[in-house]
Formats: structure tokens, C-alpha cells, sequence
């Protein structure tokens, strides 16, 4: 290693409050990979290898710890790089040349008192290579400089989940390349192949780095679950939504899940002691949903079906919850639904119209509290949170005025204009035993009669919004 001092370099005025955050290595040219590699395709790490000259201190072994708090905000901070080494009997102290162009910028006075004159201090190369960047500094050093870079990917226990943009995809193998090389155990890398249109929402993906092994082992919220990736729906973008569900319920409350998927609302509510209800159609779905409640120990808490979103409405959540309104006190205990399916859950809502007779809920007593539905929905456009209650009032034939009303809640950003909500309403006994049809035609009845109710049905709307 050749020493340099440099010791007239320029002295740059540096506000020391701002430090942590001017320090940042991506903008300091000097310490990014060198710029032949942008455009680069095919990774070739021995392409990285780059020489820097790096500010550093060199003090006895025993000054060390008395130095190292002095200098502490200079350090260079590199990956694999530890910026305090021995060298022979002494110790180098590698320091970041952006604030660090001479000796006068550090804290020569106290450096003084520890018997550290400008003697110790110099300019020396440092060889950089691959393994000193991270994964950011790496593709932004790669990718066009003019287009927009990768923003963002998820990870699913070992594999990382891309969503590149078209511009993208030629660099698809060098972005898999450097992902499974920097990213603690990742083994597998996928890019979205085509938009989640299938029934079973599950993502049609591309291998594009690492083992074609989708079968993998994750947590959300401290619990675990187990999968095929390639085979059912898991975003762990949901991770949060899923825990306001769960907060909502107490043990001994109940959950009907109409689109369970592999559990992410289900085992975690089975494992709090709810009385749990989950179905999904996917039939992988629904093996990994039991092998989640049997991994989770909550199997004694949770009946899982293998059937259409409808048909178990109207089949074991319609049976479930007459028994309770019918012979338990549903005032003590909450009962929820979950319908997270937001490309077309809306759709099975008039399943809950008339899905008792009038004679059917005859003997209910007065105090019974009715369940409450969470359905999940995406809307397109410009307000989008209007669309959205449109779309459950529409499908359920009812306005969700404030009794009915719990709330419309965000849940995230889809796509540009594009967004999902969740609707959280009130069943009630007029809903639920009045049929769609028979709603509707009330309804035209009822406006015909009296045009005022339009208004009405137009202030509520306004009001909920
Ligand atoms: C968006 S995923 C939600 C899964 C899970 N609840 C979650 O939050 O991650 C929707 C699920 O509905 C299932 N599904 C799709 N169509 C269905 C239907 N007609 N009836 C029941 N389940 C259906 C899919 O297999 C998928 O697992």
C-alpha cells in the first residue's frame, strides 16, 4: 500500500448536524464502483475492482480507543470493510474522504491531546472490489442512469420476488445475480411473470437466478407459515392489514373466512382462541391452510373447507351462525368476516341477502348482534374511496348508511389510480333475510313513490364518505 500525504487538500466547511446524512456513499463518486460497469449485463465481479485514495489516521495499538470516539462520525462505513485495522504494531483508522480532505478537517485539537499530530495522518490507496457495495449501490451503478431504477422487491422466506418494469428486463439476470449474492439467504430470485389473473391469485412467475425450490417457510407477525409460492396467493405486503384484523378479535369471538388462502387471518385467530371457520377453492390453498393450523397447534379451534367463496356462505357460515343466533347470546361475543379476495369479493355480497327466512330467525331475541363483514375491494379511478362504497352498496342492494357503516379503511396502492380498501359493514336481520331482488324491487317501489328518498339515499352517501 503506497502512502500519499496530501496535506494542503482544500478544507470544505461542513455543517456537523447535517453529517450522518451528508456522509452517504452513494453520493460521494469516489466510493461508487467504477463507472465501466455501467450498462454491464452479465455480472463479471472482477469488473468492480477499483482503487481509491482513503483518508486515514495510523495510532499506536494502545491510543486506540481513545481516538476512535474522536473520529467516530468520519469512519469509512463500506460493506466487509472494517475501518479499524492493525497494521503492524499500530492501528489504521480508515476515514471517509468526503468530509475528510486534509487533517485540518478533524478535530485536530483533541486528536493533540492524545498525542495524534498530522505526522499520523495521510492519504493511502484502498483497493475496493464486489463485495465492499451493497445491492443499491450496485445496480444504480449498473442500470441506465436515465431511467427509473429497481424500486423495490419482496422476500418470502428464501426467495425474493421482483416486479420489473419492461425497461427492466434485459437486466433481469445481472438484478437476480447480485440480489442472491448480497441478500442473506436468499437462494431463489422470481420476477412477476404477467398480471394475477388466474382464479386462484396465486403469481405467474419467472425464474431468474438460483433454485427452482418455491416451496418455502416464512413469518408474519412472530407466527409461522409454510407454502408454495408458485402455487397460492402470499403478498407480504398484507402483513399489517392482517394484523388489524386480528387485534380486532378476543378469544372465544368468530371468524368466517371466505377466501383463506393459507391463513394469514385464520391460524393466527385459531391460535388466539377464536372459533375459526376458513375456506379457499385452490385446493393447494387449502393443504397448506390445514398443514399452517397443524404446525400452529390451533387445530381444535379451526374447520377448514375446500369450497367456492359462495357456496360456503351459503352453506357452513349460513349453518355456523344460525345455530349461534339461535341458541348462544351473540351480544357477548364479537363474530367477523373476512372476504380479502379485492378483485371480486364484492360480487359475493348478495349472498347474505335472504339467507335466512323471516321464520328461520322468528325466535331471535331482540339483543343478538349480527356479524360483521370485512370485504376487501380494489377501485380504479380518480376517488377511489366513493368507487369503492359504491361498489359494495351496488352489490349488496343496500346504502351503508351510519348504523351499517364501521368504516372504509386504505390498505394500499395497487398501481397508479388503482387502489384496495377494505368495506367494514353490519349484517343485519332486514338484510339478512331479505333476497336481493326483493330489495331492489322495494326499493323502485319506494322511489317511485316518493322522489325524496333519492335525496336521502345521495345525503347518506355524502355523509359516509
Ligand atoms: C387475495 S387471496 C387472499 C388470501 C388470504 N386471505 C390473504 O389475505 O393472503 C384470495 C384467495 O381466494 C381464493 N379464491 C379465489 N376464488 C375463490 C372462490 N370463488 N371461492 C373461494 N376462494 C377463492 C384464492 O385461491 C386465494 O387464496
Amino acid at each position: 500500500m503506497r502512502f500519499v500525504p496530501r496535506l494542503q487538500a482544500p478544507r470544505i466547511t461542513i455543517i456537523f448536524t447535517r453529517l450522518r446524512h451528508y456522509f452517504r456513499n452513494m453520493n460521494c463518486s469516489e466510493l461508487l464502483p467504477p463507472a465501466s460497469v455501467r450498462g454491464m449485463r452479465e455480472l463479471q465481479r472482477s469488473e468492480f475492482q477499483k482503487r481509491v485514495q482513503v483518508p486515514r489516521l495510523r495510532v499506536p495499538e494502545s491510543q486506540v480507543q481513545l481516538v476512535i470516539p474522536l473520529v467516530k462520525k468520519f469512519l469509512l462505513k463500506m460493506e466487509h470493510l472494517h475501518p479499524v485495522r492493525a497494521v503492524d504494531k499500530s492501528r489504521e483508522i480508515l476515514l471517509h474522504p468526503m468530509p475528510i480532505q486534509g487533517w485540518e478537517s478533524l478535530p485536530t485539537e483533541d486528536l493533540q491531546k492524545q498525542q495524534v499530530t498530522q505526522e499520523h495522518f495521510c492519504f493511502a490507496e484502498l483497493e475496493l472490489n464486489y463485495e465492499n457495495w451493497s445491492v443499491n449501490e450496485i445496480l444504480k451503478s449498473v442500470l441506465p442512469e436515465e431511467e427509473e431504477g429497481m424500486t423495490s422487491y419482496s422476500r418470502i422466506g428464501h426467495i425474493v420476488h421482483l416486479n420489473l418494469r419492461d425497461h427492466l428486463l434485459p437486466f433481469k439476470q445481472i438484478i437476480g445475480e447480485v440480489l442472491r449474492d448480497k441478500l442473506p439467504n436468499c437462494r431463489t430470485v422470481v420476477n412477476k411473470a404477467s398480471t394475477i389473473d388466474n382464479t386462484y391469485r396465486n403469481f405467474q412467475l419467472e425464474l431468474i437466478c438460483g433454485e427452482p425450490d418455491y416451496q418455502v417457510e416464512t413469518k408474519e407477525n412472530g407466527i409461522p407459515f409454510e407454502f408454495d409460492f408458485s402455487k397460492v396467493y402470499w403478498n407480504p405486503r398484507l402483513s399489517t392489514e392482517h394484523e388489524r384484523i386480528v387485534k380486532l378479535l378476543q378469544p372465544g369471538d368468530v371468524l368466517y373466512d371466505v377466501f383463506a388462502g393459507v391463513g394469514p387471518f385464520s391460524v393466527p385467530a385459531a391460535k388466539k382462541r377464536c372459533h375459526v371457520l376458513a375456506n379457499d377453492l385452490n385446493p393447494v390453498s387449502f393443504h397448506w391452510l390445514q398443514h399452517n393450523a397443524k404446525r400452529n397447534k390451533c387445530l381444535s379451534n379451526i374447520k377448514m373447507f375446500n369450497k367456492d367463496g359462495r357456496q360456503f356462505i351459503l352453506e357452513e357460515l349460513r349453518d355456523d351462525l344460525l345455530q349461534r343466533l339461535l341458541s348462544t347470546d351473540t351480544s357477548k361475543y364479537a363474530i367477523h368476516i373476512s372476504m380479502n379476495l379485492p378483485a371480486m369479493a364484492v360480487e359475493f355480497l348478495d349472498a347474505y341477502r335472504g339467507l335466512y327466512t323471516d321464520k328461520e330467525l322468528a325466535d331471535l331475541n331482540n339483543a343478538a348482534v349480527f356479524p360483521t363483514v370485512h370485504v376487501y375491494s380494489f377501485a380504479k379511478g380518480e376517488n377511489t374511496r366513493a368507487l369503492v362504497r359504491e361498489l359494495v352498496e351496488q352489490n349488496l342492494a343496500s346504502t351503508l348508511d351510519e348504523k351499517l357503516l364501521q368504516g372504509i379503511s386504505f390498505v394500499r396502492n395497487v398501481a397508479p389510480n388503482k387502489d384496495m380498501y377494505r368495506v367494514s359493514f353490519k349484517l343485519t336481520r332486514n338484510l339478512l333475510t331479505t333476497p336481493k331482488e326483493a330489495e331492489a324491487s322495494n326499493t323502485r317501489k319506494r322511489v317511485a313513490g316518493d322522489k325524496n328518498v333519492q335525496t336521502e339515499v345521495a345525503e347518506a352517501k355524502v355523509k359516509c364518505v
